[in-house]
């Protein structure tokens, strides 16, 4: 019924909720808080108070800048004492002989002597001084005195006035009233500021030497953010190192311990010096406190580098100034300029710049690489800009395996005759028949006539740590990983490195987080360039660049993971190294992957078109699957044990080294397979035919995609 009441008036609406009267609820007392004693309280204030940093400010400033006047004092009485006695000759002859300089300490000796007589006479005419100065002083004033009378007769004769003979010396007398008044004026408030006159100057002379603790100074200079590097720091940063015999020589020689320092040199983006140490102190002793000195420099670690330079107990320091070794340096040549191209023999692949800020090139001619590195430091992008500089020159060729398989290496399709690409034992396996491959081609080349020129075979291996690991053995229970002297991988790059050099078969390798197992000793120890990206421990900095380059001061271990990506150290003898340094460092151009492509389709251009073998066959340009069906014959069915067998007597280099894999590999997909048959594999005289007939004209097994 509801439903059919219309109603005369609008629906009522709901009552607002503030009408309502609010409910009343007994809210309970607060409860009673316990009153902490006032002792605790004043205890807490006063330690709030006394940890405020406003409080430390102030407790620095007041320290700071009472100490700066006694700081002043303490440097005026020097040099008023250094003024008055043989103290600075002293010093100077000290400093001489603690650097062993013994020219320079005699003539400081005889400079002191010198000093020391000429003192002498002085202290002797001072004992007839008085006497004499009493003499002048009696001649002076009767001269004067004649004077004034003298005047007073002209002005008088002048005058016609006797009276005026004393008017010059009356004259003179209230001269002297005046002076004595204006003295007597002037002296109370003399007496009064003086005192404070003297102490605002002493006040400044500290202030500008910054003569108090380093904890009383201001926070900028503190920390010494941005301070340049003067001699004085670098002789206070040496003398703090905690080396004994350093700090003693340094106390000898006292302020001028700046003797031990060649010229600072603006370097790149920061400053470098050579410090000749005092004997007793070894250069290895001050490498080892790299990270101290780089403090005292105010300086991070990564920011100082410590070199051996050739003259004796000396070492170089590279300071960066401050940050500038975080600020990103410019794009690659390769990628500015776009008509670079390139020449294996006689050219050097832009790679970056060294610390100084001077372009770093490394020559490729002739030398086997090895290139190391924690992941994802940079290791592809700085072995890809070399090789992508290389190929700007068109009679390289490159074999490349990359075990990784992410794409890094994709813009070398049509590039590379052999691109492998895949962290699989099945792509290890390829990889060591790439470098088989490569192996043969060397001992080809090996034979030929004396002066035979060889366009450059750059065999290239990025994450060659994966080909080490593999567990895997072939058909002959070979390994091939490892480093033994049947492990396949290992002795083809061996062989390659002992031997590839003069007919420019080359190996590059990338590796990652090297290991004696991951990286054998003797393949790292083939290269003849070693580079390191940042690394974790000084062994594998040793692993990876070899113990001269790190006794010489390289420390990739001190690099910042993640940080200095791209940062490499390079112990070669293809990149200009400072006379008497093992290493350099070097800063990479970034080339990232959209670049490398662009990069590469130059270097397609420069060349007539390559086909990349995805997977490796014989170095010769043979047909195995009409060579398969040859070997089979008239026989239904032939093994492949056979088969493998009469391919080796068909073609020793081609099929040479094949194993059932090969063979498995070639026929995979062709509907001539190997198959079982009474338990044992063979191949199908019918299958191959049909196989041959149905294939298209170009070899899929070869073809570019
Ligand atoms: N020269 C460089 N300057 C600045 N950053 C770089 C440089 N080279 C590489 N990087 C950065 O480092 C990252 C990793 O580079 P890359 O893949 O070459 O390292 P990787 O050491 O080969 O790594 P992994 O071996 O772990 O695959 C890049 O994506 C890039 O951001």
């Amino acid at each position: 019924m509801s439903d059919n009441v219309v109603h005369l008036y609008k629906d009522p609406q709901p009552a607002p909720e503030q009408d309502a009267p609010a409910p009343l609820t007994a809210v309970p007392d607060a409860p009673d808080t316990p009153v902490v004693p006032l002792w605790v309280r004043s205890g807490q204030a006063i330690k709030r108070l006394a940890t405020d940093e406003r409080t430390a400010t102030a407790c620095r400033f007041a320290v700071r800048h009472g100490l700066y006047a006694w700081g002043g004092t303490r440097i005026v009485a020097r040099r008023a004492w250094d003024g008055r006695t043989a103290a600075r000759y002293e010093r100077m002859l000290r400093t001489a002989e603690a650097a062993g300089n013994y020219e320079a300490a005699t003539e400081w000796e005889e400079r002191g002597q010198r000093f020391r007589d000429a003192r002498h006479r002085r202290r002797m005419d001072l004992l007839t001084a008085p006497i004499d100065a009493a003499k002048g002083a009696a001649a002076g004033a009767g001269m004067f005195a004649g004077g004034l009378l003298l005047l007073g007769i002209v002005l008088a004769v002048a005058n016609e006035d006797f009276t005026e003979i004393a008017t010059p010396t009356m004259a003179v007398v209230q001269l002297i009233q005046w002076l004595v008044l204006v003295v007597t004026v002037v002296w109370g408030p003399l007496v009064t500021i003086g005192p404070w006159a003297a102490l605002i100057g002493l006040w400044a002379v500290g202030r500008h030497q910054q003569a108090a603790p380093q904890w009383a100074l201001p926070a900028n200079v503190r920390s010494g953010e941005g301070e340049p590097i003067t001699p004085s720091i670098v002789v206070k940063a040496l003398r703090d190192l905690g080396i004994a015999p350093l700090r003693n020589a340094i106390k000898e020689m006292g302020d001028a311990g700046a003797s031990m320092l060649g010229p600072i040199r603006i370097a790149g983006c920061g400053v470098e010096v050579d410090v000749t140490l005092p004997s007793g102190v070894s250069t290895d002793q001050v490498q080892n406190r790299r990270r101290k000195l780089a403090e005292n420099l105010s300086r991070h670690e990564h920011e100082v580098f410590i070199t051996i330079p050739q003259a004796a107990r000396t070492v170089r320091l590279w300071v960066a100034d401050s940050g500038a070794l975080d600020e990103p340096i410019g794009p690659s040549p390769l990628v500015t300029d776009e008509t670079l191209t390139a020449n294996y023999k006689t050219g050097r692949a832009p790679w970056g710049q060294d610390l100084r800020g001077d372009a770093a090139a490394l020559s490729l001619y002739q030398r086997h690489l090895l290139i190391t590195g924690l992941s994802n430091q940079g290791k592809t992008a700085a072995l890809r800009a070399l090789a992508l500089w290389l190929a700007l020159d068109r009679t390289v060729e490159f074999r490349i395996a990359d075990l990784k398989g992410a794409g890094d290496w994709a813009m070398f399709l049509g590039l590379a005759t052999v691109l492998i690409q895949g962290p699989t034992d099945e792509h290890v396996i390829e990889a060591t028949e790439m470098l088989e491959g490569g192996v043969r081609e060397m001992e080809r080349r090996l034979q030929a006539p004396p002066g035979t020129e060889f366009p450059p075979l750059i065999l290239l291996v990025d994450e060659a740590q994966v080909a080490f690991m593999c567990p895997l053995l072939d058909e002959d229970r070979k390994p091939y990983g490892g480093s033994k002297a049947t492990s396949r991988y290992f002795m083809a790059a061996r062989k390659i490195h002992n031997q590839g050099r003069a007919v420019n078969v080359l190996l590059m390798e990338g590796t990652q987080d090297p290991t004696d197992q991951n990286l054998p000793k003797l393949v790292r120890e083939g290269a003849h360039t070693r580079a390191s990206l940042a690394l974790g421990t000084e062994s594998q900095a040793r692993m990876a660049l070899g113990d001269k380059a790190v006794d010489g001061g390289a420390a990739p271990n001190l690099l910042r993971p993640g940080l200095d990506k791209g940062t490499v150290v390079v112990a070669s003898d293809g990149i200009d190294i400072p006379a008497g340094q093992s290493s350099i460092t070097v800063r990479t151009h970034y080339v990232d992957t959209e670049q490398a492509t662009v990069i590469a389709e130059r270097a397609k251009a420069l060349r007539d078109g390559v086909t990349t073998l995805h997977t490796v066959t014989s170095d010769e340009a043979r047909d195995p699957l009409a060579d398969i069906a040859s070997v089979v014959g008239d026989a239904s069915r032939v093994l492949t044990k056979d088969v493998l067998q009469r391919l080796t007597a068909l073609n020793e280099d081609a099929y040479g080294k094949w194993s059932f894999l090969d063979l498995k590999r070639v026929l995979e997909g062709t509907g001539a397979e190997p198959y079982k048959s009474d338990g044992r594999m063979v191949i199908g005289r019918d299958r191959i035919a049909r196989a041959l007939a149905n294939r298209p004209d170009t070899d899929s097994a070869s073809a570019a995609e």
